[in-house]
């Protein structure tokens, strides 16, 4: 990979908008939980993550077996949160929606609401004056719930909407659960005032649900890798944004390799594409990797790469605030960095 394009990825101010918090768990914070939970549970004493392509998505899941027994009480929860904040924020993110499904743990006293408020706890340690990061909550359903948990899982969403709580978003294992089972819950949210976001078309066998999901209709959907014509149709025409997890896809098998993303049709398309990491501590990327993983497959430019980052401004869901603050922050950066920048890379490039 080219070594100024890294360098600039690293550099450019970026969004996050599809980040799993217990994904998200770096090898080093890994490590310490597991020693800290070995005596308790020695069971779990070898578990590390390989770092490998796996050969079906099914395969992916299986890590949160291991991973829920190390965050499976409130302390736990508030250290990762903290930690995953600062590596984001470490890889030049501004701005961050982080998710997360909330857990509870009777034997700790964990419950739902008890591990949102954790959460949030420790998000507003990170005011933006401060800190130089902005980040919200996005509450996750796993598609596995109930829809008398989910709806359940929607009122706390709405309980904290005040306190940083942005959306709710559909995620887990798409083989199993099915859309419509939870789609009040859904309904629910959006009549409220939350935002949606919805883990769409990331297998084959999930086409069936799509022209369900898209009546709520939700406000992003996640990877949108395999797509029925009306689905296409309907995301192209609506400018739907799509949070675009390049790495991730490649690593769970779902997509062959990074030449034959399904982002580059709607890159060429100027549809809105968000690129995110999905879950970082599991595929071993950063944010700043997959813009430059993108800027080196496409050969796209130091202007597209920043014009990339600039358009997720518009797809976050915070307010106009918000958006008026990071357009600022964003081009004060630009019109600082543009003059330094080495001029072969500013032509255009292949898309
Ligand atoms: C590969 N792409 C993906 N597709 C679908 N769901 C995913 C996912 N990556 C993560 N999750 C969902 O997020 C949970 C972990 O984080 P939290 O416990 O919520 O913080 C997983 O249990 C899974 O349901």
């Amino acid at each position: 990979m080219n070594g100024e394009i890294e360098k600039f990825s690293r550099e450019l101010p970026k969004i996050e908008l599809h980040a799993h918090l217990n994904g998200s768990l770096n090898p080093i914070t890994l490590q310490h939980l597991v020693d800290r939970k070995k005596e308790k549970k020695p069971h779990l004493t070898n578990f590390k993550i390989p770092n490998q392509k796996l050969e079906i998505i099914d395969d992916f899941f299986k890590y949160f077996k291991f991973i829920y027994q190390l965050t499976d009480d409130e302390e736990t929860v508030a250290y990762i949160t903290e930690t995953v904040i600062l590596d984001f924020h470490s890889d030049g993110i501004k701005y961050l929606e982080l998710r997360t499904t909330p857990r509870s743990n009777e034997e700790n006293g964990m419950t739902h609401e008890s591990y949102i408020r954790t959460v949030i706890s420790v998000i507003k340690k990170f005011p933006s004056s401060k800190h130089d990061i902005i980040v919200r909550l996005i509450v996750s359903i796993n598609r596995q719930s109930t829809l008398e948990d989910a709806i359940k899982i929607v009122d706390l969403a709405l309980k904290y909407k005040e306190t940083g709580v942005v959306g709710v978003d559909l995620c887990g294992d798409p083989s199993r659960g099915h859309f419509d089972n939870l789609k009040p819950a859904f309904i629910k949210a959006k009549d409220n005032g939350l935002k949606v976001t919805l883990h769409f078309g990331e297998v084959e066998s999930i086409i069936p649900e799509h022209a369900s999901m898209l009546t709520i209709p939700p406000d992003r959907i996640g990877h949108a890798t395999y797509l029925d014509p009306n689905s296409k149709r309907y995301i192209l025409f609506n400018k739907l944004p799509i949070e675009m997890c390049m790495t991730s896809n490649v690593m769970c098998n779902t997509v062959k390799d990074y030449q034959e993303h399904h982002i580059k049709d709607f890159l060429y398309a100027g549809h809105p594409c968000c690129l995110c990491t999905d879950d970082k501590g599991i595929f071993f990327s950063n944010l700043s990797t997959e813009y430059s993983i993108a800027a080196s497959t496409f050969s796209l430019s130091y202007q597209q790469l920043f014009d990339l980052s600039y358009q997720c401004i518009d797809c976050i869901f915070d307010g106009d605030e918000v958006k008026i603050h990071l357009r600022k922050l964003w081009n004060d950066w630009w019109e600082l960095c543009k003059p330094t920048l080495n001029t072969l890379n500013m032509k255009e490039g292949n898309i």
